[in-house]
């Protein structure tokens, strides 16, 4: 397996278990519905596996994909610009390793050019990989500002996400509402106070 992506699927170091045949994903699927407490094969429900199935290799295609691949696309003909380059309100949908159920909400991305500078959509496609996997926020956090880092190698890099768990309003606790911060910083953002202040009072001082 690409050292990367082992790297980055949440087993370092370690090849991930075989993946199964789509007809055992839709039979698990099967399973699930039963276990929801509905009859399988009602018309309904019938292509609903299949459906699922489907749905799965769209919500969690970012393990398919390698985020270091796109972070090659630079440019250096920036007339000499070095000051902070800042991505804010990346909508994403991601889902939590805990319940699969969704992780709805925006991440802020920074960073300090060192002679070029990365394609802007490149960003948004970084977050998004990583967002199409199971995930914890804080990983989810640290693994973009880290990628950008070790890919690209700027003087900085800062992630800022908000977002809101589902699995606190729709469950479990049931807070509507509730959002949670998480933030990763690298270079000079994390060397340097007012880099950071900057960073965040451009995001937070709209
Ligand atoms: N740190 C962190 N926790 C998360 C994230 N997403 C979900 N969780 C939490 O994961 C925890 C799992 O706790 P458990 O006690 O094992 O599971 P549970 O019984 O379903 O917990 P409740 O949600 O409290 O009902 C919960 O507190 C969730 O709120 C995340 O991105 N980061
Ligand atoms: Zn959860």
């Amino acid at each position: 397996m690409d050292a990367t992506l082992s790297k980055f699927s949440g087993f370092p170091g370690q090849e991930k278990p075989a993946r199964p045949t789509r007809e055992e994903a839709e039979a698990a699927v099967e399973v699930l519905i039963r276990w929801a407490g509905d009859d399988p094969r009602r018309e309904g429900l019938i292509e609903t596996p299949a459906r699922v199935v489907r749905a799965y290799e769209e919500i969690y295609g970012g393990y398919q994909l390698d985020p270091a691949e796109v972070l090659n696309r630079t440019f250096s003909e920036v007339s000499g610009y070095d000051d902070m380059v800042l991505v804010r309100d990346i909508d994403f949908t991601s889902h939590c390793e805990h319940h699969m159920v969704p992780i709805i909400g925006k991440a802020h991305v920074a960073y300090m050019p060192d002679g070029s500078v990365l394609g802007l959509s490149k960003i948004a496609r970084v977050v998004d990989m990583f967002a199409r996997r199971l995930q914890t926020q804080e990983a989810m956090t640290e693994e973009i500002a880290a990628v950008i880092d070790s890919a690209f190698a700027p003087r900085g890099v800062a992630v800022l996400i908000e977002s809101e768990h589902m699995c606190m309003s729709m469950r479990g606790i049931r807070t509507k509402g509730s959002t949670t911060s998480t933030s990763a910083f690298y270079g000079v953002f994390k060397d340097d106070k007012a880099e950071r202040d900057r960073f965040l009072s451009m995001i937070l001082n709209r």
